[in-house]
């Protein structure tokens, strides 16, 4: 018991079954934590039925309402972090990540980096279905994530990870500020900051298929603002 996948849900009823069972379906033993958000469209309740068929390896949180993905992912590290789980990922429900690099994830932290990231904008990565403007706005932010804080990861807004728990036990989880996008900024720019490796694996990105993204131009304006306010922060 020693590798977890966080996925934080929120209204993913048409894919929480089939991203459990895939996950499941891996060797390697992970293990997941459905964070959800009080979803509506029932989605906490797949989750439960199918606790009775994977009791030991499917946990679920559920939240009062939509509290956004950062809070959902600094609750689940907290929690992966008081059961004793070694390897925690960030995960999207939506199968924009496919869950079977999960294991080069995992392989790349076995191998001596303390954060992995499965980046769209290395050699080998890409991003298919995606409108042009979603991946201008992407690249874009990318880019200018790396000219004001200087940090060396091409795709810092990433949002399928593998923390090593080190790393999880060191960034002070209850100061972390950001919610959406910038949180994933945050959370590698807290890691970097405080001298752990960090590696960029390629991944094909694929745009859901099923339900809709939650984010909002909200969230890009807190990137924007967000990596000004990080270079303050020196852990
Ligand atoms: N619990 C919870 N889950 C949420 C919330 N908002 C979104 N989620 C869940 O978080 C995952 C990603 O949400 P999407 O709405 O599909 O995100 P996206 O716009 O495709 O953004 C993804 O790509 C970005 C990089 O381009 C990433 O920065 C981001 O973290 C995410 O991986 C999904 O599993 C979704 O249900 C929330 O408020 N609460």
């Amino acid at each position: 018991m020693d590798k977890l996948v966080i996925i934080p849900t929120y209204n993913e009823k048409e894919n929480i079954e089939k991203i459990i069972r895939k996950v499941f379906s891996l060797t390697g033993g992970f293990h997941i934590l459905v964070v959800d958000d009080g979803s509506p469209d029932g989605t906490a309740d797949i989750v439960k039925s199918l606790q009775a068929e994977f009791p030991q390896q499917l946990h679920l949180v559920q939240r009062s309402g939509k509290l956004g993905l950062g809070t959902a992912y600094i609750h689940g590290f907290k929690w992966a972090l008081k059961e004793g789980y070694q390897y925690i990922f960030e995960m999207d429900a939506d199968f924009s990540h496919n869950p079977e690099d999960l294991t080069r994830l995992y392989e790349a932290c076995a191998n001596g980096a303390d954060v992995s990231i499965g980046s769209r904008y290395v050699r080998g990565g890409k991003v298919v279905n995606w409108p042009w403007d979603r991946v201008f706005i992407s690249k874009g932010g990318a880019m200018y994530t790396k000219v004001i804080t200087f940090m060396p990861v091409n795709d810092p807004t990433a949002g399928f990870v593998c923390y090593t728990a080190k790393v999880l036990k060191t960034i002070p989880l209850d100061q972390v500020q950001f919610i959406g996008y910038a949180f994933q900024i945050e959370m590698k720019y807290r890691a970097w900051k405080l001298g752990f490796k960090l590696k960029e694996v390629p991944i094909t990105f694929i745009d859901r298929k099923e339900g809709v993204s939650k984010m909002s131009k909200g969230i890009v304006k807190e990137a924007m603002y967000g990596v000004w306010k990080m270079r303050k922060f020196s852990k």
